[in-house]
C-alpha cells in the first residue's frame, strides 16, 4: 500500500546529500488555499456577521442561529456528558496541565548588571486576549479544547475565546463535547465559526460579536492554515499545524502491526494526511505493508485513510542503517516522529526535527493526541526544524527591561554616537549628546557657583 522509496545507497560518494527534498511530502498548494482564503477573510472584515453567516451555509451546510454560544448551551452539554468522557476528560486536563506548570512556565530573570548602574531585565509577560481554534469539519475534535486551553490559561492569558465550526446535526452548534469541555475549562466565550471566517473573524474583530484577539492558535486544514499565513501580522500566530503527519524510525525489532496501526491512526485525520516508516528492514517493511492493507480494510474511515496512505505525502523510506535513518527523519521534520527500535531512547536523543518524539512501542502517537500530558497542536509540512508546539511559552512574551543611570550611559557615551553616525543616524547619535551636553552644563555650573 505504502510506495516504497529506496535512499539506502544516497549519500555513499561521500557528498552531502539532500533528504528532505527525496523524503513524500505533500505538495501542498497553499496558493490555491490562499486565493480562496483572501476574498473570505476580506468579506469578514467588511461585512462581519453577515459574512460569517453565509460562510457557514456555504461551507458548513447550516446557519447558526446564533454565532456566539449561549452560556446556558456551553452548562447543559457539560450536565449532560456521558461519565466515562468526562473522567477521560478531567484525567486529560490534570496531566497536560501539570506538564504545563512543571516544565513549560518561564519567569522573569534578575536584572543583570552590565557596569556600575546599568541593568538589563527580562520581564515574562501573558498575551492579552487570545482565539483558539478547535478542529470540526472530518471529526470534532474536542481533545483541541484542552490543548489550546489549559496552557493559555496557565500563561496567565487575561481573555480567551474558543471557536469551532457549526455542526448541521446539532442545530448549527459546535461538536457538544466540544461545548462541554469549554464549560468545564471555564471558557465562556464560544463561536459556532469555523474555517478560515474564524481566523478572519479573530484578526480583524467582528462589531456586535467578537473583539479581534492578540494572537491565534491552533490547528486545522489547510484553509486555516492559510488563513493563519495570509493575517500573520495582522495578528499573532502559532506555528503552522495543518494536516497531521507521522514518521516512525523502526528497525526489525518493531512489531508490524503496532507500526501499521499508528500509521493508519494518523492517516484518519485527513485524505492530505501524511504516513512515513523510516526503516533499515525490507522484511519489516513487507510485514507493515500487508498489516496495512488488513488494517485499512477494517477501518471506519477506510477511504480516507486509504486516500492518505497511498498519495505522494506517504511512503516507506528504506535506508542502510539506523544511523542513515536519523539523517532522514531530521530532514523531514515530521510532526509525529515514533521511534520503535532496539535502545529507543538513545536514538530519540538524537532527534534534531520534530514536533514531538515518541519513545518505544507504548507511547503510540494517539496517547499524546489525548492523554498524555504532552500537547498534539504540532508543527506541520517541515516547520519542526524551525517552531516548536504549543505551550505555555506560546501565549507569553519576553520584554527587555534597561535600567541605566547617567554616570553608566556617560560610559557608553562614545560607543553609541560612533554607533550611530557609522549608520547615518546622527538623531539616534544626538539622544545620547544632548544628554552628555547636559552633563556638561550641569558640570559648568557647579564650577561657577
Ligand atoms: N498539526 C496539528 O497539530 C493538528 C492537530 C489536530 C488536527 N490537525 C489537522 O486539522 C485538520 C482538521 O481539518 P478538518 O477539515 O477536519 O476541520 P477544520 O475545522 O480544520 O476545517 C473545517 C472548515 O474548513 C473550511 N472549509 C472546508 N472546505 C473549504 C473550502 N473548499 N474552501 C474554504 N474553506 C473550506 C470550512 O469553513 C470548515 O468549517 C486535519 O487536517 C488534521 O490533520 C492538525
Ligand atoms: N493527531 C492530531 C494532530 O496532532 C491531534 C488529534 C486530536 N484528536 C486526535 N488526534
Ligand atoms: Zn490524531
Amino acid at each position: 500500500m505504502l510506495r516504497t522509496v529506496d535512499l539506502s545507497q544516497a549519500g555513499l560518494d561521500g557528498d552531502a546529500f539532500d533528504y528532505r527534498s527525496a523524503m513524500p511530502r505533500a505538495a501542498f498548494d497553499v496558493d490555491h488555499a490562499l486565493a480562496a482564503v483572501r476574498p473570505i477573510s476580506e468579506a469578514v472584515a467588511s461585512e462581519g456577521q453577515a459574512a460569517l453567516l453565509r460562510f457557514a451555509e456555504q461551507f458548513d451546510g447550516v446557519v447558526p442561529e446564533r454565532l456566539r454560544v449561549p452560556a446556558e448551551v456551553l452548562e447543559r452539554c457539560a450536565a449532560e456528558l456521558d461519565p466515562v468522557l468526562r473522567q477521560a476528560f478531567t484525567e486529560s486536563i490534570r496531566r497536560r496541565r501539570q506538564v504545563c506548570e512543571l516544565a513549560e512556565r518561564e519567569t522573569d530573570s534578575p536584572a543583570v548588571t552590565l557596569a556600575p548602574g546599568a541593568r538589563v531585565g527580562q520581564r515574562i509577560v501573558p498575551v492579552g486576549r487570545v482565539g483558539l481554534y478547535v478542529p470540526g469539519g472530518l471529526a470534532p475534535l474536542a481533545s483541541s479544547v484542552i490543548m489550546n486551553v489549559v496552557p493559555a490559561q496557565v500563561a496567565g492569558v487575561g481573555s480567551i475565546a474558543v471557536t469551532s465550526p457549526p455542526q448541521k446535526e446539532f442545530g448549527g452548534l459546535p461538536h457538544p463535547n466540544i461545548l462541554a469541555l469549554c464549560h468545564m475549562l471555564g471558557v465562556d466565550e464560544v463561536y459556532a465559526v469555523g474555517g478560515a471566517q474564524a481566523i478572519a473573524m479573530f484578526a480583524h474583530g467582528v462589531p456586535g460579536l467578537c473583539d479581534r484577539v492578540d494572537l491565534v492558535t491552533g490547528p486545522g486544514n489547510i484553509y486555516v492554515v492559510a488563513a493563519k499565513r495570509l493575517l500573520r501580522g495582522i495578528v499573532g500566530i502559532d506555528s503552522e499545524a495543518g494536516p497531521t503527519e507521522i514518521a516512525v524510525l523502526a528497525d526489525d525489532s518493531a512489531n508490524p502491526e503496532h507500526v501499521a496501526a499508528d500509521l493508519v491512526s494518523q492517516a484518519e485525520h485527513d485524505p492530505m494526511a501524511a504516513s512515513v516508516l523510516v526503516t533499515d528492514s525490507a522484511e519489516l517493511a513487507e510485514a507493515v505493508d500487508q498489516a496495512l492493507e488488513r488494517q485499512v480494510a477494517a477501518t471506519r474511515h477506510h477511504e480516507r485513510v486509504r486516500t492518505a496512505l497511498t498519495g505522494p505525502q506517504s511512503g516507506t523510506i528504506l535506508v542502510r542503517d539506523l544511523e542513515q535513518g536519523l539523517q532522514v527523519v531530521d530532514a523531514y521534520a515530521a510532526e509525529h516522529l515514533e521511534i520503535q527500535t532496539r535502545d529507543a531512547a538513545a536514538w530519540a536523543a538524537r532527534v534534531r526535527n520534530a514536533g514531538a518524539i515518541f519513545v518505544g512501542s507504548f507511547s503510540p502517537v494517539s496517547l499524546g493526541d489525548y492523554s498524555a500530558g504532552s500537547t498534539h497542536v504540532l508543527p506541520t509540512a517541515g516547520c519542526a526544524c524551525h517552531s516548536s508546539g504549543l505551550s505555555v511559552r506560546s501565549f507569553m512574551k519576553a520584554v527587555h527591561v534597561i535600567t541605566y543611570d547617567e554616570r553608566a550611559l556617560m560610559e557608553l557615551a562614545d560607543s553609541v554616537e560612533a554607533f550611530a553616525l557609522a549608520e547615518n543616524l546622527p538623531a539616534h547619535a544626538n539622544a545620547v549628546t544632548v544628554r552628555r551636553r547636559g552633563q556638561q552644563a550641569d558640570q559648568q555650573i557647579g564650577e561657577q557657583a
